[in-house]
């Protein structure tokens, strides 16, 4: 695994020493072949380059029994810039360095390129005939640019809208979380069942509440797989998102034939198309009739759907179908996982969370959202702090338009560049004792200079994440809370994250809810 690729020669000038790409150092694709499998789960789940990925995956498949490795692994070896060489496919980069990485993003353009999930823009390209453009998360070549970018800015202002619209409902969602627990918590003040469950089920009633103005309250009920649309949107979710998990790791031999997983990601794929379809129609209905269906719940004022349809920047019904399953994807699945590693930290780190209780005790729970930073500096850096050690997204890619010189290598553009945002973000030389949950890292008074882009869990530039506000103010609405009623403990071992498109604890989350007298 440590062998380099052989010397060419090297471009000088006086000032400048620019190496050529040959001597990005990285292992061999095709003579170290197996050596990928310990990495695949974390790039598999992102890779577009066919053939590599492809080569990748055979790895993966010829050596199931090797333990998973650490992308960090691969940075140990070769330094901050390595290269996967392919005889067959495009190459790939991988970077972990802040600095690198902002230069990256100082040179994505004005749309800019990501690998995505294959499954899914398969799903869209093949199975629904979307061509060109398949929604916002998806990868974009030169001429969906514009339609991408359009598209975002159509969402972004109707998105804050409906989040605002919406906050007395989130709020009620979060009480009734807290109430659950309550109910559900066992004699030792854990949820047998599955904390994370209970915790995916309050992301997608609130979530829920903002992209369709309509309570879903899947948290009210066990019975989530009844034949009611709104419980089989949920278990469709929960299906897709499984799906797509399957598919993206391992080998992608859904690229060739059926396989279970590709079935179970059209079927449910699918299904969220109809159900997401039936909500857009009935938006579209209540528009041309004029009229507020009450039974349904919409209203002009705060309809995500309606304000997009009607909007300066109209988007047609597919185009909206496909926003919101995408956020819908993203949105629950990583609201999920942060939470579940907040409230982790919160019961493993009981200084943190009396510092917390301190600053919290008194906040109403319904303050108005838009003070909540501002009056909860210590849970914001807790926030940020729970999303440093564990972003649900690991890895951020770029295809740059141009070429860039890293580290002194020259990168040509079309080169997929894979940043190991995670990485970065829990590296000992970016941050002191990096591995520990200590939220005074991030407040003024003990701030020190950290890189920007040393932790950037949101994505930074053109294509940063949509969903930063609605998440932190939900995540802010939960803690409090739940903060305000519970004493929160951990009693085992350390949780680490799975290595799937959208991490997640990769234990159970035996976290004890204890009553506060
Ligand atoms: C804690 C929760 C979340 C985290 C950590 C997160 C993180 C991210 C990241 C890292 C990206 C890629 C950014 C880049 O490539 O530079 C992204 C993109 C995106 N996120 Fe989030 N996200 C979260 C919640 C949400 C929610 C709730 C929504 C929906 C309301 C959402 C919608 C999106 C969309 C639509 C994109 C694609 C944007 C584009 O390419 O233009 N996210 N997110």
């Amino acid at each position: 695994m440590t062998e380099m690729y052989p010397k060419s020669p090297i471009v000088q000038n006086k000032e400048l020493v620019v190496l050529s790409f040959d001597e990005v150092p990285g292992p061999k694709a095709f003579k170290y072949i197996s050596n990928f499998r310990q990495y695949i789960s974390e790039l598999g789940t992102q890779l577009t380059v066919g053939m590599l990925t492809v080569a990748l995956n055979v790895g993966s498949y010829m050596n199931s029994k090797k333990p998973l490795k650490n992308l960090s692994a691969l940075f140990d070896e070769y330094g901050p810039v390595v290269r996967f060489v392919s005889p067959v496919g495009g190459d790939i980069v991988l970077i972990n360095h802040p600095e690198h990485i902002q230069k990256v993003y100082a040179m994505e353009g004005d749309y800019p390129i990501r690998s995505t999930l294959d499954s899914l823009e398969r799903y869209r390209s093949r199975h629904r005939n979307i061509s060109n453009y398949g929604g916002l998360y998806s990868v974009l070549n030169y001429s969906s640019g514009e339609q991408w970018s359009r598209q975002r800015l159509a969402v972004l202002n109707p998105l804050h809208q409906a989040v605002k619209h919406q906050m007395s409902g989130i709020n009620d969602i979060c009480d009734k979380f807290t109430q659950k627990i309550y109910n559900i918590r066992n004699h030792q003040d854990e949820v047998s069942k599955d904390l994370y469950k209970e915790l995916h089920k309050w992301a997608f009633d609130s979530l829920g509440l903002v992209l369709f103005a309509k309570r879903f309250a899947m948290l009210d009920t066990e019975l989530v797989y009844s034949q009611c649309d709104r419980s089989w949107l949920y278990h469709s979710l929960e299906k897709a998102t499984d799906a797509i998990i399957k598919c993206e790791s391992g080998l992608h031999i859904w690229k060739v034939f059926s396989t279970p997983a590709w079935n179970s990601l059209v079927k449910y794929c699918d299904s969220l198309d109809n159900l997401i379809g039936k909500h857009v129609i009935e938006a579209e209905n209540d528009l041309t009739c004029g009229s507020k269906d009450i039974a349904i719940g919409f209203n002009d004022n705060n309809c995500l759907i309606k304000a997009m349809l009607t909007g300066e920047d109209k988007l047609n019904a597919e185009d909206i179908v496909t926003v919101i399953m995408d956020m819908l994807l993203i949105g629950v699945n990583t609201i999920t996982s942060s939470m579940s590693f907040l409230l982790y930290y919160l019961a493993k780190y009981q200084r943190a969370q009396k510092i917390l209780f301190k600053e919290i005790d008194k906040v109403d729970p319904n303050i108005d959202y838009t003070k909540i930073t501002e009056m909860t500096p210590y849970l914001q850096a807790c926030i940020k702090e729970a999303l440093r050690l564990a972003p649900p997204i690991p890895v951020l890619t770029r295809i740059l338009p141009k070429n860039i010189t890293i580290d002194k290598y020259n990168i040509p553009r079309g080169t997929l560049i894979i940043m190991s945002t995670q990485d970065a973000s829990v590296k000992e030389g970016n941050y002191d004792d990096a591995a520990v949950f200590y939220p005074e890292r991030w407040l003024k008074e003990d701030s020190k200079e950290y890189h920007s882009f040393a932790s950037i869990p949101f994505g930074y530039g053109a294509r940063k994440c949509l969903g930063q506000n609605i998440s932190e103010v939900m995540m802010s609405m939960l803690t409090i809370r739940i903060i305000q009623k519970y004493k929160l403990e951990y009693h085992y071992g350390d949780i680490g994250s799975t290595r799937s498109f959208i991490s997640k604890p990769n234990k159970p989350l035996r976290v004890r809810f204890v009553d506060r007298i």
